[in-house]
């Protein structure tokens, strides 16, 4: 890719751009009447405009239908998720049937492993990745514990080596195998929320089937990010959120991916009736049946406000194409890339280390940058110039531009601030 680093290129390539009127279909937020400079897509995702019109429009069946909502009217509630599932499978590479939506993130983590985590005699260990994100890293712990083991035996975690920044698939591979006979899962993230890693999936599943262990992901930085094969890669199990690629209002719907092999077998869940059969939930009979799919592991009504800003967002991804948004993505966070490299140059030094990888393969929108030294002065500067990325601590920057609302323009402001900021506080000598 060649990029040139000017604000007249930045402005040709939004010019381009394929995607550029897609902006318009979000809200950006402003400062004194000016748009920001918002490259946040990895925490919380912007708010689609539809976003409103859907929930009203559920609001108003509300008022006109009351309970009946959920069986009568122009989109019953009972069937809602449907449409979600239909606009969720080819993001995630699955069939319908094996998506569903509910809950919060940690707590799918939580339920998913009720099914899938089945420790037997010696093969009762957990393989994930070092340095997850803290709730993963909670919820892997307590349900250890909650089955009997002590967690710093039954929990293996795989590092980079002394002075890398990011896992080798080697190493992840060697860990596997290294422990073959104690691996009763393996629970990675798709994405490292921290340093943007995205890890070989498919070799990482097929190495834990070799085993005898099962395999799943925690997609949280991966949905709506980058592309994935859920269904042939022959995943066990995922789940992921819905308000940081996905658009879906803060806190909103997380979902799960269960692979249809798993449908027949009779695995241990925690239900409820949420999860019983459609066509026989109201029949109130004792004994759980579980619809078959993903969504027999549904336990609660569904959150129909938080379905309707999720089904919003789906319905932008559907309009622009989530192929068209990975080329787009690819492009940005590249020009993201050079441009860092360019500050770099001008400061004399690599004052921004990039520690996520080179290989658009191995990475989404996000790039996490290691500061040489007033990080987090830096980030606050930024802010205060309303370009918004976020710091994670100890001393990491992620900027994270996305493909539906970021523009070649806001990646350029936001290395043209970086410099400034870092010009003004490097000691002159
Ligand atoms: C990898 C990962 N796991 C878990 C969470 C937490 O999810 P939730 O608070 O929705 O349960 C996040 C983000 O908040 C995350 O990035
Ligand atoms: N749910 C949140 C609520 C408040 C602030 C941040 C979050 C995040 O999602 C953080 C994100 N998971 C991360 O990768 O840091």
């Amino acid at each position: 890719m060649q990029f040139t680093n000017t604000l007249a290129f930045a402005q040709q390539q939004d010019q381009e751009d394929e995607l550029q009127h897609f902006r318009n279909e979000f809200l950006i937020p402003k400062h004194e009447g000016k748009e920001i400079t918002y490259l946040c897509g990895n925490s919380l995702g912007l708010q689609p405009k539809n976003t409103r019109q859907f929930i009203n429009e559920q609001l108003d069946y509300w008022e006109k239908y009351g309970v009946e909502g959920w069986f009568d009217g122009e989109q019953p509630w009972l069937a809602y998720h449907h449409e979600i599932s239909d606009l969720l499978a080819p993001i995630l590479g699955a069939k319908p049937i094996e998506v569903t939506c509910m809950n919060n993130l940690t707590i799918n983590l939580h339920l998913l492993m009720v099914s899938f985590y089945q420790p037997k005699g010696k093969k009762y260990k957990i393989l994930m990745e070092g340095g997850a994100f803290p709730s993963d890293q909670y919820a892997i712990e307590s349900q250890v514990k909650f089955r009997g083991y002590n967690a710093d035996d039954a929990i293996i975690e795989v590092f980079p080596r002394a002075g890398e920044e990011t896992l080798r698939t080697e190493d992840i591979l060697e860990k596997i195998n290294k422990h073959k006979k104690e691996l009763a899962l393996i629970l990675f993230g798709g994405i490292n929320y921290y340093t943007g890693q995205v890890f070989d999936m498919k070799t990482i599943t097929k190495a834990g089937h070799d085993i005898g262990a099962l395999v799943g992901f925690d997609l949280a930085h991966a949905a709506g990010n980058v592309p994935v094969q859920l269904h042939n890669w022959e995943v066990d199990f995922a789940c992921w959120c819905s308000y940081k690629y996905m658009n879906s209002s803060p806190g909103g719907i997380s979902g799960i991916f269960v692979h249809e092999k798993h449908f027949e077998a009779d695995l241990p869940r925690f239900a409820g009736w949420w999860g019983y059969q459609l066509d026989k939930r109201f029949k109130m009979d004792k004994g759980f049946v579980p619809e078959k799919g993903a969504e027999g592991w549904q336990v609660s009504t569904s959150p129909i406000l938080m379905m309707a800003a999720h089904k919003a967002s789906l319905k932008v991804f559907e309009k622009a194409g989530f192929a068209n948004m990975r080329a787009k993505s690819i492009r940005l966070t590249g020009f993201l890339e050079f441009l860092i490299q360019q500050v770099n140059e001008a400061l004399g030094e690599e004052f921004f280390k990039i520690i996520t990888p080179k290989n658009p393969e191995e990475r989404g929108c996000q790039l996490s940058l290691i500061c040489k030294q007033d990080g987090k002065l830096i980030f606050d500067a930024l802010v205060k110039q309303q370009i918004i990325g976020d710091w994670r601590e100890p001393n990491v920057i992620r900027v994270s531009p996305v493909p539906l609302y970021n523009t070649f323009k806001d990646v350029f402001a936001f290395a043209d601030a970086l410099l400034e900021i870092s010009l003004k506080l490097k000691p002159t000598n």
